[in-house]
């Protein structure tokens, strides 16, 4: 029988919902506080979330990504008193099955119930998700997790994908990686730098041309079209198309067939297509500056990538792939990474991402020689001074209350001369981390101490410590 949780702090919703699952033949268990949800979902399976926003102990979206990694993998629907447009576009990010305000006709609720356990139950059914080759890409987060879901849907079918985020997000590693897993992999992965493409040139170079099409032109040329034949075709820097050639560019998405300069005759090439971008192509449709139809060709699958600093779990593994891998390729022993190193680098902005990362590690190697172990000494100066300022600032904002036995907190994530403020779900997990960091070190890692000195239960402890991927 399918169980529900519902965590929500208005006993009376408690009660309604109670009565009207279990008319429904369906377990319900309820919980009025996030802890006591969190503690829940660690003792037992539940298969559906009802889940209030606020709630006496926190926020229930911050809680979203450890409630969907609970033991169960429950779905999620939010039943909030207080429903706004931005929380719902969070919750939807997240992978909430729905957004539901309160009060809620009971049947709206029975409906979306019984449709979110069909889902789970098909689910259940289906060939579980295929191994994905992920050999170079590194990520743990809950968003990065996310994004490899989409990359083994991608994988498993031909569908057109848009992958957007900003520069150094992994977004031309994450197209070699669908191609990598898809049934293409043996085909090649041929890369077309949109920007670099005028109209004078876009047509030989994409298409090709016969000998004596036009001065110069003194053999026949494959165009990268044909040369992604049975392959993947990945068109980088989308957004930078001039609209003039845009649509040239549907046309042949669209027909797979194209004409080389100086051939009557039309050529066929069978390739899957990928593209990437770090504009925002919805905006540039408004703005008449992309074409509508082009986008939404393009984006049949989108994967968006994040930001690193919006996945600052990552920064450790990816730090030490780096200093690995850096290390390999100059033939040194790999070093230690002292704890001061990765402080200083969840706190920077990183405008430039992963690249930015790997190339700040080159440097930091390289100022190590041959020493064992990277200090923040060995970290590029201007990098240093931006984590201290932004720190200095954060102590000049008006500070969140300290929670006892902390010290003040720095303002986290900020780099810009002009001070960055951050989104404050961002900044309360940033708050949240430095807190229990700062505990675990007062107390030596004493787990009753901590415990104690928190208020935490030990499963909402260790929830939070896998949320922020702290090692204990
Ligand atoms: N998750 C990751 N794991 C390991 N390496 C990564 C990851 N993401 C990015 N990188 C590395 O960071 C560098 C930049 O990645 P990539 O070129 O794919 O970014 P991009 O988003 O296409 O950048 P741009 O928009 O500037 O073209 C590459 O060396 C890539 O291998």
């Amino acid at each position: 029988m399918s169980r529900i949780l519902v965590i929500d702090d208005d006993i009376q919703v408690c009660e309604t919902m109670h009565s009207l699952i279990s008319r429904m033949q369906l377990t319900c268990e309820n919980a009025q506080t996030l802890t006591q949800g969190l503690e829940r979902l660690e003792a037992a399976a539940f298969d559906v979330v009802f889940l209030d926003v606020h709630l006496p102990d926190g926020d229930g979206l911050d809680a979203l990504p450890t409630i969907k990694e609970a033991p169960s993998k429950p779905e999620v629907i939010i039943l909030t008193g207080k429903g706004d447009p931005d929380g719902a576009e969070l919750a939807i990010k997240g992978g909430v099955w729905d957004y539901l305000v309160k009060p809620s006709p009971i049947k709206n609720i029975m409906l979306t119930l019984n449709r979110v356990l069909a889902y789970r139950k098909e689910k259940k059914r289906q060939k579980p998700p295929m191994a994905l080759n992920l050999e170079h890409v590194i990520g743990k987060s809950p968003v990065m997790r996310a994004c490899f879901d989409l990359v083994a849907q991608a994988a498993q079918c031909d569908s057109n994908v848009l992958i957007t985020g900003e520069t150094g997000t992994g977004k031309e590693l994450f197209a070699r990686t669908i191609h990598a897993n898809s049934l293409r992999a043996n085909g090649p992965f041929i890369p077309v730098d949109c920007a670099a493409l005028t109209e004078t040139i876009l047509e030989s170079i994409l298409f090709g041309h016969v000998k004596g099409a036009f001065t110069g032109a003194d053999r026949d040329r494959t165009g990268l079209v044909k040369q992604a034949d049975t392959g993947t075709l990945f068109l980088d820097e989308i957004g930078e198309l001039p609209v003039s050639l845009q649509k040239t560019f549907l046309r042949f998405l669209q027909e797979r067939t194209f004409r080389p300069v100086g051939d009557h005759r039309e050529t066929q090439s069978d390739f899957r297509l990928i593209a990437a971008t770090n504009r925002d192509l919805e905006t540039m449709v408004l703005k008449d500056s992309f074409r509508e139809d082009l986008y939404f060709r393009l984006k049949t699958i989108l994967l968006p990538l994040p930001p690193l600093r919006q996945r600052k779990q990552d920064i450790k593994p990816l730090a030490l792939y780096f200093i690995d891998q850096i290390c390999n390729i100059q033939g040194k022993p790999t070093k230690g990474i002292d704890g001061d190193v990765f402080a200083i680098l969840e706190q920077y902005h990183w405008r430039g991402n992963v690249r930015e990362l790997a190339n700040t590690l080159e440097r930091a190697v390289v100022a190590a020689g041959e020493g064992k172990t990277i200090f923040a000494m060995h970290l590029p100066p201007d990098i240093r001074i931006k984590v201290v300022k932004n720190q200095l600032q954060g102590r000049s904002l008006p500070a969140p209350p300290s929670p006892p036995g902390t010290d003040p907190l720095p303002h986290p994530g900020i780099s810009d001369p002009c001070p960055h403020i951050p989104a404050l779900r961002e900044f309360r997990s940033d708050m949240e981390k430095r807190y229990l960091q700062n505990l675990m070190q007062e107390t030596r890692n004493d787990l009753k101490k901590m415990l104690k000195l928190s208020g935490l239960s030990r499963s909402h402890f260790y929830a939070l410590i896998k949320k922020h991927g702290i090692d204990v």
